[in-house]
């Protein structure tokens, strides 16, 4: 058996190769670059990267869990993109949120991440150019769609490129170092719905106020002596509290699903990708089903259907639909070509690889 210190320096043998290779990606992304600047492509290719980590994590071998080969591989990338430029993100902010942990598992930390205060304000950055991308919620997995934001999609022509999925743990945090002494506890409308059970078995009589996000809730809690926020760990961390319980959520199984948005979708097929479609149907029998009748012949998996109230005028819906797979595979673009015909309003906000579930 290998000494400590013989293992300590192989370690730093292969640390210094991982280093010189890190360096040879990086001038070669570099290359890229300049040729893409030459051509006037953009430099970030979503497609591209999310068909570079899927490739590495088919051909892992372990003892590294597909989870870490992926959060390395994304902050590689975001290292070799921010040479050119770093990628502008805007988010709903404040910083610790959710989103704010989205997009940084999506972009990395070497982008240049902007807190906004509202989803419509994420929108208006990316309109107007301030921004390259968006990162905006669109579910959760427990308390169902984000109206605000889908009812966006009806104003702007700005197209989805990505979907990332973040598993929500909330916990319960304060600057009180026991729960006896809490009275009061802020956080966001779906924090506290996904820990009612929680408070009330163990905070029945305490006051709880609704504020606008988890991080908000934090910073609050930070500030008022006898209160308590429902946040992620990372509001824990920023606001520096103590978490008093642990994945207090309903069901350990949680996830948050946001959407990147920006002014092109994700034209490079990563070979796992969905498709995001919205449409409203003619006031006839059999309408809907007859949209969606194509997805069936074509074999196309439909993995969410909602509608919304076009706020034109009462009783009229639009519908927005998610579908498996990139809107440049031939059976899919069929089947939209069909589904189309069928419609009195269609538009494709976009193709982008799947987001991982983890
Ligand atoms: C290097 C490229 O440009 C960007 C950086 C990438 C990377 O570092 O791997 C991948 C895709 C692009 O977002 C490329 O298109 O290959």
């Amino acid at each position: 058996m290998k000494s400590l210190s013989e293992l300590r320096e192989e370690i730093d043998r292969i640390d210094r190769e991982i280093l010189a290779l890190l360096n040879r990606r990086a001038r070669l992304a570099q290359e890229v670059g300049e040729i893409k600047k030459k051509k006037g492509l953009p430099f970030y290719v979503p497609g591209r990267e999310a068909k570079i980590l899927s490739k590495l994590e088919e051909i892992n071998q372990g003892p590294l869990p597909p989870e870490s080969i992926r959060a390395i591989f994304r902050e590689i990338i975001s290292a070799c993109r921010a040479l050119e430029e770093p990628t502008k993100v805007a988010f709903l902010g404040p910083q610790a949120t959710f989103t704010h942990l989205a997009a940084l598992k999506h972009f990395g930390t070497s982008s240049d991440l902007r807190p906004m205060d509202s989803i419509q304000e994420v929108f208006d950055e990316v309109e107007k150019g301030r921004v390259d991308y968006g990162v905006v919620p669109i579910e959760n997995s427990i308390e169902g769609i984000v109206n605000y934001t889908i009812d966006m999609f009806l104003d702007t022509d700005l197209k989805i490129s990505g979907e990332i999925f973040v598993s929500v743990n909330l916990h319960l945090m304060s600057k009180e170092a026991e729960l006896s002494k809490v009275k009061k506890v802020y956080s966001h409308r779906h924090a506290i719905a996904q820990a009612r059970k929680w408070l009330s078995e163990n905070l029945p009589k305490i006051e709880v106020e609704e504020v606008s996000s988890t991080a908000k809730a934090a910073e609050l809690a930070s500030r008022e002596p006898g209160t308590a926020a429902i946040a992620s760990e990372a509001a824990a961390l920023l606001y520096d509290l103590n978490i008093l319980a642990k994945n207090i959520q309903e069901l350990s199984k949680n996830f948050t699903r946001f959407l990147v948005i920006g002014k092109t979708d994700s034209e490079f097929p990563s070979g796992r990708d969905k498709t995001s479609v919205m449409f409203s149907t003619k006031h006839v029998a059999g309408a809907l089903f007859k949209a969606l009748q194509p997805f069936a012949v074509y074999d196309v998996n439909l993995s969410k259907i909602e509608s919304r109230p076009t706020k034109k005028k009462p009783w009229e819906y639009v519908f927005f639909v998610d579908i498996e797979g990139h809107r440049k595979e031939d059976r899919v673009a069929k089947a939209l070509e069909e589904l189309k015909e069928t419609c009195s309003f269609f538009k494709i906000l976009g193709s982008y690889p799947a987001g991982f579930k983890e």
